[in-house]
């Protein structure tokens, strides 16, 4: 039986990051995944806007819908100031044993909990369970017709306050129509599109990134 391709990005790391170092290990995955197979990593393009909005807002507690491999977790993480951590979700249990792997080769493991399981059973669990007053920052990379039913959810379990950051990938490829409908047009969120491109390659795509009002 063949690999999988988290196993593939993993041996890539394994074979070319340096133990510890986020950034060659943010380095390898995209140049395995522009040279190699492509793969569903926020990427090298859209990757800088992510990290200008989570430096901006300098989250305590944040939270990623949608780990994969890792590579927009340690992105984020890396970003992260001691203390602060960050919670993510992957309900593919093969995906989350390469990720924790992957994480923990970028030395990041102590500020992220990678959480096994779908969205929406997790997401009520937060408060109780995982001891979360609320989230100062939420990057959007799943299923993307769950972006407005999770986001609905998150309102609804008080895990959003005033000035909370939504940041939601793939608004344009594949696409998040709803999503974006209700960001754009509703009364509680401050909106606005970073253009950009579908990961390793030159189809649009972008990042909405959305203020919650209160
Ligand atoms: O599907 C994408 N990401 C979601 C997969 C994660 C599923 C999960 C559901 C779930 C539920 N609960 C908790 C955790 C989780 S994780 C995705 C797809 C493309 C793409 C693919 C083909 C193509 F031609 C053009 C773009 C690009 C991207 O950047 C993506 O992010
Ligand atoms: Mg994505």
């Amino acid at each position: 039986t063949g690999s999988t391709q988290p196993q593939r990005i993993l041996k890539a790391v394994q074979n070319n990051a340096t133990w510890g170092d986020a950034e060659s290990v943010i380095a390898t995955i995209d140049n395995y995944c522009r040279r190699k197979e492509w793969a569903m990593n926020v990427g090298d393009d859209k990757g800088p806007i992510l990290d200008s909005v989570v430096s901006e807002v300098s989250p305590k507690v944040a939270l990623e819908l949608g780990t994969y491999c890792g590579y927009s977790t340690i992105r984020i993480a890396r970003l992260l100031s001691p203390g602060s951590c960050l919670i993510t979700l992957e309900f593919n249990p093969d995906c989350a044993i390469i990720a924790r792997q992957i994480i923990a080769w970028a030395g990041l493991q102590d500020r992220v909990q990678l959480l096994e399981g779908p969205s929406k059973d997790l997401i009520p669990q937060m408060k109780e369970s995982f001891r979360v007053k609320s989230f100062d920052f939420v990057f959007l990379d799943h299923w993307k017709e769950y972006y407005l039913p999770d986001t609905k959810l998150l309102e609804e379990c008080g895990l959003l306050r005033k000035g909370t950051v939504l940041l939601a990938d793939n608004v344009i490829c594949p696409g998040t129509p709803k999503y974006l409908e209700y960001v754009r047009n509703s009364p509680r969120y401050e909106s606005c599109y970073f253009k950009s491109h579908l990961e390793y390659t030159k189809v649009e795509d972008g990042l909405e990134k959305s203020v919650f009002l209160g």
